[in-house]
């Protein structure tokens, strides 16, 4: 597959020539009876800076549908806010979910593990889990609630787009933006994790004293050319729209963009590609310093959500607790597990428990955690040589307001009950 690259390029590709207008956006009468048609993501008027929109040449314009109908399907999906009793304030932490036992597929495969802010005034976030093994046919969705950064742990997704397609293996994160139809084949049974945005559109963090370059460059990330099908059959295309699942048919594929321009695309990147930048005196610094992307809310330097990994790298801080210190924080933490170990916790023993790839743990505002006590006790006693993390790449999505789990998850198998019991046993300190 051929890709453009650069984080919020002015991209343009056609996928027949000819198609893409020269010099206007909308001409009188776009080549071939095309049909032209702005996809906005941020306002008309949002400051040029972060002002995002595409310009598509289509088969037939994307208003041509019949009404769209509640979608009757049982549906694991919720959005904020959540229906919900009191918050619950413990540490949480979930064992990977296991692959299905019936065909399911992308969509259906969804489970929403927490949330918070309100999707319907543009704050907060979605955190949800897919567990699938077959792929969406002729059928396409369109996530009006937010943009989809999609975190595949098993198998590739093949995610065709109305603006084209992206391979996206585990390692990788994808990025859709709010409201653009997509459907995802599967090579085989997958399982990942999805951040649903309803707040400002991700973007590159400041770099400060970093300077020019460095963490996720934008270079490496990767926009699809213009792809089309010209497919008159039945697709069901669905809608999340408020929390709500809705759907309609056209008799004609949704993916029928020959062309298009501008900067509001799906995006995929290499997470091997991200430039880990870390000590190299003393100390663990915050880890906003592996920060990818962010959603900024309107507080600066507080963000909607935090899109934060934690990737191979060498340790070699002197007199330094290595692993991630204690800490309570008014950001909450959502993590998941790609591969490897986590430097802060224990993985499965006996093939149980601990955090393991594809696992999920949730630590809330202002609630103590850190590294689990046989993290701990080694840490303490390791000598402090270099030493490379390898086989690990951990993420997590951190926000400003409590998320808040489903009453789903909390009733998931996976659910791991005795989570607290990784920090007991701490021996006493003793004073002179
Ligand atoms: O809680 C966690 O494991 C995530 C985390 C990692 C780190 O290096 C510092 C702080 C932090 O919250
Ligand atoms: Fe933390």
């Amino acid at each position: 597959m051929e890709y453009l690259t650069g984080f919020g390029n002015h991209f343009a590709t056609q996928a027949v020539e000819g198609a893409l207008p020269v010099g206007r956006n909308s001409p009188q009468r776009p080549a071939f009876g095309l049909y032209a048609e702005q996809f906005s993501t941020t306002a008309f008027t949002a400051p040029r800076a972060e002002n995002r929109r595409s310009w598509l040449y289509r088969l037939r314009p994307a208003a041509s549908h019949p009404p769209f109908r509640p979608l009757d399907a049982a549906s694991r999906l919720a959005t904020a806010p959540l229906e919900r009793g009191a918050v619950d304030p413990n540490r949480l932490r979930w064992s990977a979910l296991s692959m299905p036992d019936r065909p399911t597929d992308w969509l259906e495969g969804l489970t929403t593990y927490g949330g918070n802010g309100d999707a319907a005034s543009g704050a907060g976030i979605g955190v949800h889990l897919y567990a699938a093994n077959r792929s969406m046919e002729r059928r396409a969705v369109q996530f009006s609630d937010g943009e989809l950064l999609v975190v595949p742990q098993i198998g590739t997704l093949s995610i065709t787009t109305e603006l084209g397609r992206l391979e996206v293996p585990p390692g990788h994160v994808a990025l859709i933006p709010r409201g653009l139809r997509f459907a995802v084949q599967l090579a085989g049974p997958s399982r990942g994790y999805v951040c649903e945005n309803y707040g400002a559109p991700f973007r590159l963090p400041d770099l400060g004293p970093i300077g020019s370059n460095g963490l996720a460059n934008p270079r490496d990330f990767e926009a699809p050319v213009a792809w089309f099908e010209d497919v008159e059959d039945d697709f069901q295309v669905i809608q999340k729209f408020q929390g709500h699942l809705w759907q309609t048919t056209l008799d004609h594929s949704p993916f029928d963009v020959v062309a298009w321009h501008g900067n509001s695309a799906p995006l995929r990147y290499d997470l091997a590609r991200f430039n880990t930048i870390g000590t190299i005196s003393f100390d663990h610094p915050d880890p906003s310093i592996f920060t990818v992307l962010t959603s900024p809310s309107d507080t600066p330097g507080t963000a909607n959500c935090d899109f934060v990994i934690f990737p191979p790298r060498w340790m070699v801080a002197e007199d330094t607790f290595r692993p991630p210190w204690f800490h309570r924080n008014v950001m909450s933490e959502f993590m998941g597990l790609i591969h490897g170990e986590y430097d802060a916790k224990q993985g499965p023993k006996d093939g149980k428990g601990g955090f393991e790839p594809g696992g999920a743990s949730l630590h809330n505002q202002m609630n103590g955690h850190g590294p689990d006590a046989v993290s701990t006790q080694a840490a303490m006693q390791a000598e402090l040589k270099p030493v490379k993390l390898e086989d690990t790449l951990a993420f997590m999505f951190e926000s400003r307001s409590v998320i808040a789990p489903t009453k789903a998850a909390l009733a998931l198998n996976e659910l791991q009950r005795d989570y607290d019991d990784c920090w007991g046993g701490f021996e006493k300190a003793r004073i002179p």
